[in-house]
């Protein structure tokens, strides 16, 4: 099975139309307190004695109890201390760290909880590339062969997958919005705008609208699919991932115009599930592609294929927002914010209590930043300051096999030694030199380190093989807490383990010797 993209960088773009337009109290110990949360996607729920409860889950429960007794007031005088627009992971992630903070917070949802991620991204992706990377092996005759398994017959069944990935959604879904509600978050529903200073209000179309007053503001509106001009989207043979996500068919032949991370890992999907490598074919299919030199504008060839899904990026999702409220101008609709999330007004000042997190401000549109991110902001609402080192963020495609990086690539990296003064050094190490990527018959797959050798400072790491998503922990956490090589070539890891590629790129790195092993400074961003 092949799998081509088209993309921009690679001097095309591409013009698309459609032709068929188409809690329970029991068994509960006196003194006990049950408690739910959310950590990564899933809901960890436990019970603790209150006398022993850490100050931080003690406040939390007590705001619990406190919005459910109907106390009102953040006793600043406003309704809220903390308001967040939009309960995507962003808004979720910082609306759990500011209950166990003690804030009396509220998330208004304009959809439903979860948002991209969750319902259209994420999470029903990812139920998806879990089916297509098994189709993929038990596919691989010589690789079931080389570990002696026979595989007579493989099939799947569409409409099985699908509900797959739909559960999975509406599980996740479900553990976000109840993690708020055990947690004391007041979830109001209705699209939000901000009519003044501290001032938000909402509501449902056809319904009276509500105006709450907060100390704080985060604006957490995420994004929605980017489709150029001159592309009509019918959602059946043109398409977005939104559509793409429900698999309501497999077409043969489908064009995925964009090879960024939403095209890449649905590449993996549709061939995994028997849709081929377009080529152009003559024979009436209903979508027409035209290529076109991105920089000549000249048309190079037209494809006609079955179906077209457009991964052309994603747009902020901010309008009706009431940004001119408070004097503030979008840059291409992402929210102007400084590196605390701050919001800056058209003036380039900073609008005191206002916040813009994750998708809607565009620093880097991934979930895990934007709870991050919120994370940060209420961090800082909380009276402590912090910056949140974006270097330090990893990033993965979960394709077959993974990709995950973080950090500076190498030229990046080259560009700011030749800036900065400074050596760069590079490693590099196989999987087929690690036990447990042979074990698996797995061994296609390489890491690369790009570090200083005068300081032992870890620049960029970037993996491509088995579980490298899960791999780059490592080096994000050592590249967030300033951890140094000389440090890191000490610890140990498990064998046999894949974790032990990450372990031979630190072993390989040459710090210069007389560097101290206990340099421990955070790196900056
Ligand atoms: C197909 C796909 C796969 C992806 N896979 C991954 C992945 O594997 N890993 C990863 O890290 N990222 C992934 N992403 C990106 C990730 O989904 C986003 O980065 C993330 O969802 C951004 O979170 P957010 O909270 O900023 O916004 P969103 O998740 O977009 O949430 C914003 C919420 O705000 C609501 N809203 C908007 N305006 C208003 C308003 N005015 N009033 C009230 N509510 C409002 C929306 O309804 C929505 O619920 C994927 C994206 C897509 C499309
Ligand atoms: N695993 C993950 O973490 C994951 C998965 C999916 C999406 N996401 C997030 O969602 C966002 C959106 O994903 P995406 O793949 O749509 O965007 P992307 O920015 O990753 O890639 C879009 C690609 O489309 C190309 N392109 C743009 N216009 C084009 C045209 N007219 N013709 C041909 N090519 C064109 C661009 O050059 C680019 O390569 C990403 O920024 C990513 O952060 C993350």
């Amino acid at each position: 099975m092949h799998s081509v993209s088209i993309s921009a960088s690679a001097s095309a773009s591409a013009i698309a139309s459609g032709g068929a337009r188409s809690k329970a109290a029991a068994g509960r110990r006196p003194g006990e307190i049950r408690f739910c949360g959310l950590r990564g996607d899933a809901l960890a729920c436990g019970s603790l004695r209150a006398s022993h409860a850490a100050a931080a889950t003690r406040r939390a429960v007590l705001r619990a109890a406190a919005s459910a007794n109907g106390a009102a007031g953040s006793g600043d005088g406003f309704d809220y201390d903390l308001v967040i627009i939009g309960a995507g992971v962003g808004g979720h992630g910082a609306a759990l760290h500011a209950v166990e903070e003690g804030l009396k917070t509220a998330i208004i949802e304009g959809d439903v909880v979860g948002g991209t991620c969750v319902n259209r991204g994420c999470v029903p992706s990812k139920a998806l590339l879990a089916v297509s990377g098994r189709m993929r092996e038990l596919h691989d005759e010589h690789h079931m062969k080389s570990l002696g398994l026979q595989v007579s017959s493989t099939g799947y069944d569409r409409q099985a997958v699908a509900d797959h990935a739909n559960n999975l959604a509406s599980k996740i879904r479900s553990n976000l919005t109840n993690s708020m509600k055990a947690m004391g978050v007041d979830i109001l529903t209705g699209f939000g705008k901000i009519v003044g200073k501290q001032k938000v209000r909402y509501g449902k179309v056809g319904f009276p609208e509500k105006e709450i007053t907060a100390k704080n503001i985060i604006i957490a509106t995420g994004s929605v699919p980017f489709v150029p001009k001159g592309i009509e989207i019918d959602g059946k043979t043109v398409f977005t991932s939104d559509h793409a996500l429900k698999l309501e068919s497999v077409p043969d032949w489908i064009a995925i115009v964009g090879s960024g991370y939403i095209g890449l890992e649905f590449s993996d999907v549709y061939t995994a599930l028997g849709s081929e490598k377009i080529t152009p074919a003559k024979d009436g299919k209903p979508v027409l592609i035209e290529l076109i030199d991105a920089k000549t504008k000249e048309h190079k060839e037209t494809l006609e294929v079955d179906a077209a899904l457009i991964a052309t990026g994603r747009a902020p999702f901010t309008n009706g927002l009431g940004l001119e409220n408070i004097n503030v101008v979008t840059q291409r609709g992402f929210i102007p914010v400084d590196e605390r999330m701050q919001v800056t007004d058209a003036d380039g000042n900073v609008v005191p209590n206002l916040f813009c997190i994750g998708d809607a401000n565009g620093k880097l549109m991934l979930a895990h930043a934007a709870s991050a991110q919120g994370i940060s902001v209420v961090e800082q609402i909380s009276g402590r300051d912090h910056i949140l080192n974006h270097l330090s963020i990893p990033a993965a495609c979960f394709t077959h096999p993974e990709i995950s990086m973080v950090g500076l690539t190498e030229p990046q990296a080259r560009e700011k030694a030749d800036n900065e003064g400074f050596e760069v050094s590079v490693v590099k190490t196989s999987f087929k030199a690690n036990t447990k990527a042979l074990a698996e018959n797995e061994g296609d797959g390489i890491a690369k380190m790009i570090y200083r050798p005068d300081t032992g400072e870890i620049l960029g790491v970037h993996i491509l093989g088995l579980h490298a998503a899960d791999l780059i922990h490592e080096a994000s956490n050592a590249i967030a807490l300033g951890t140094r090589l000389q440090e890191l070539k000490l610890a140990v890891h498990a064998h046999p383990t894949l974790s032990e590629v990450l372990d031979e790129l630190f072993k390989a790195a040459k710090v210069n010797s007389g560097v101290s092993h206990s340099v421990n400074e955070p790196v900056a961003a």
